[in-house]
Order: C-alpha cells, then sequence, then structure tokens
C-alpha cells in the first residue's frame, strides 16, 4: 500500500502552528460536546453522531485523495454536497434548532418565570428523592399541551402550588388522596387520586409490570404528558413518555426531563415524533 500521501498529509499538518490546533480542536470539541448534550436523550441525538462521523470521515479521505491524485473537481463537488447536507441538517434537526433558539431566546434565565419554574422542577425532584427512599409508591403526570380534563375528572381537585412538602403529603400512605396520580400543569398541582388510563397489554414487557407502570405507560401513550413514577416496592424512579418507560432515572435526567416537560419546549413536536417513533415499545435502561 502507498503510505506517501498519508505521510505527506500528516507532514502537512504537522507545519500547522501546535497552539492554534490545540486551540481549534478544543473549540470544536466544546461545541461538539454542547450540542451532543443538547440533544442528548432526543432523537436528533444519534443522527447527528452519525452526521458528524461522516462529516469527518469524509473530509479526511477527501484530503488523501485530493493530495494523491490532484483531484481538484472532486473536492468541488464536496464542497457543494455539504451546503446540500447542511440544507438537510436544518430541515432535519428542525424542532432541535427551534428548542436550541427558544433557550436562547430565554436565555434571561432570572426572569421570574423562569425562576418559578425551576423552582417547582427542585420541589418535585427533592419529594421524588424522598419518596424514592422512604419507598412510598408516587405517579406524577406533568400535563401538556394534550389535555387530561376527562382524567383529571375522576380524581379530586386540587389547584396548589407545587411543593416537596404536599407532594409528600398526598402520597403518604393512609391520606385520603394518597391512592392513584397526581397530575400537575404549569407550575400548580391541579389534581390527586386520578385513575389513569391502563396499557394495553399489547407487549409482553407491559404484562410483567404492576398497575402503577401500567398507568404511566397508558396515559403517555394516548398523550404528551410525561410521567414521573416511584415504584413502592423498590424505590426506583421511572420516566414514561411517548409510551415508553425509563427506569432508574438519574437526578440529572430527571431534572432535564422534568424541564422539557414543564416549560413546553418540546411539545409541538409530539404528533411528528410519534409518527416516526411507530408503535410503542417499553425500554428499560440500567
Ligand atoms: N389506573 C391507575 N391510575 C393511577 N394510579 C394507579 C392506577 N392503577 C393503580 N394505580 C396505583 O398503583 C398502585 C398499585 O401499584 P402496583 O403495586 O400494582 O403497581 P407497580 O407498578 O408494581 O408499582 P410499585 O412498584 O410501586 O409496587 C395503586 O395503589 C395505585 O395507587
Amino acid at each position: 500500500m502507498d503510505l506517501e500521501p498519508l505521510i505527506y498529509y500528516f507532514n502537512r499538518v504537522l507545519t500547522y502552528d501546535p497552539l492554534v490546533v490545540i486551540v481549534e480542536l478544543f473549540l470544536v470539541g466544546l461545541v461538539v460536546s454542547w450540542v451532543v448534550n443538547f440533544l442528548e436523550g432526543t432523537r436528533g441525538e444519534r443522527l447527528f453522531r452519525g452526521v458528524f462521523f461522516v462529516l469527518i470521515t469524509g473530509s479526511l479521505v477527501l484530503n488523501l485523495v485530493v493530495d494523491r491524485f490532484g483531484l481538484e473537481r472532486i473536492q468541488f463537488m464536496y464542497k457543494g454536497f455539504l451546503i446540500a447536507m447542511l440544507i438537510v441538517a436544518v430541515a432535519a434537526f428542525q424542532p432541535e434548532i427551534r428548542r436550541a433558539l427558544i433557550s436562547i431566546g430565554q436565555a434571561k434565565l432570572l426572569s421570574p418565570n423562569r425562576r418559578h419554574m425551576s423552582l417547582c422542577i427542585e420541589e418535585i425532584i427533592s419529594a421524588v428523592k424522598d419518596m424514592s427512599k422512604s419507598r412510598t409508591g408516587a405517579i406524577i403526570v406533568i400535563e401538556r399541551q394534550v389535555g387530561l380534563a376527562e382524567f383529571v375528572e375522576t380524581g379530586e381537585r386540587i389547584d396548589a402550588r407545587i411543593t416537596a412538602g404536599l407532594l409528600k403529603t398526598i402520597f403518604y400512605e393512609g391520606t385520603p388522596l394518597h391512592d392513584m396520580a397526581v397530575v400537575i400543569h404549569g407550575e400548580r398541582i391541579i389534581a390527586a387520586s386520578v385513575q389513569l388510563p391502563l396499557a394495553e397489554s399489547g407487549s409482553i414487557d407491559v404484562l410483567q409490570l404492576g398497575s402503577r407502570h401500567r398507568a404511566a405507560i397508558g396515559i403517555t401513550t394516548g398523550s404528551d404528558a410525561m410521567v414521573v413514577v416511584v415504584s413502592e416496592e423498590t424505590g426506583i424512579v421511572s420516566i414514561a413518555e411517548d409510551g415508553n418507560l425509563i427506569r432508574n432515572v438519574k437526578e440529572s435526567a430527571l431534572r432535564k426531563r422534568l424541564s422539557n416537560a414543564i416549560s413546553g419546549d418540546e411539545s409541538s413536536d409530539w404528533f411528528w415524533s410519534r409518527k416516526k417513533n411507530g408503535k410503542d415499545k417499553n425500554k428499560k435502561e440500567a
């Protein structure tokens, strides 16, 4: 194999100022890690990793080929291809780009609304952590764009500010409202003791679950709600979204999901993403 172009290529790279190369690599790494972090857990994450891999490999191979065979026209075509990829990426990542722009628009993070919202999220997280430790069974539904009035009617209307104490009191075994689910909308607890639809026994995984977890899957199968479940048996915290159940959710992931759900950033993608996801499936993650 003729290694000459490869050696030539690396020799050429070695002529660059190392400090500039380090700064450039650092900046590229920073941008990539920010984008991957931002997309983490969304359907755009894999797509971005794939596109990034293809572009890096394509650029390296092309530089080698152009150096070896002097195929400038191919390089010219590759530049056209990159522009086309950029247009396709803008279309493919449209929901993520919109979310990024919204979050930049909300960079006035200290706005009262934003502060309230993050206080609510911290209250929910604190309650969930305590209930997980004390093995108090809980199911908290975050209502988004799709109204859940027909289910809310089965429970008790509350309309109260979200506090960890109130959530823990509601789910405390023995209190009249501890059974069934709490529904939250925005920054308010709107109802407790709400009976949710159980997921249909379409898949083996669902059949193996108890009714609390089946209810969480059930309500998210037919709506854009997000549900946090604390298992009474194990204390494990799970999240249900879009008919999927994610087990053993870490605090940081819970914060991220709650923040998406309560601020409503991703909600309008629901119908679109459901179409893409096809049939519901249950995920179990360690
Ligand atoms: N349709 C429903 N909607 C809301 N909550 C429900 C529903 N059905 C059951 N639950 C809640 O789930 C509790 C029973 O949970 P069960 O043990 O059957 O399920 P599980 O998924 O195994 O939960 P855990 O891990 O907490 O035991 C009930 O006491 C009730 O509070």
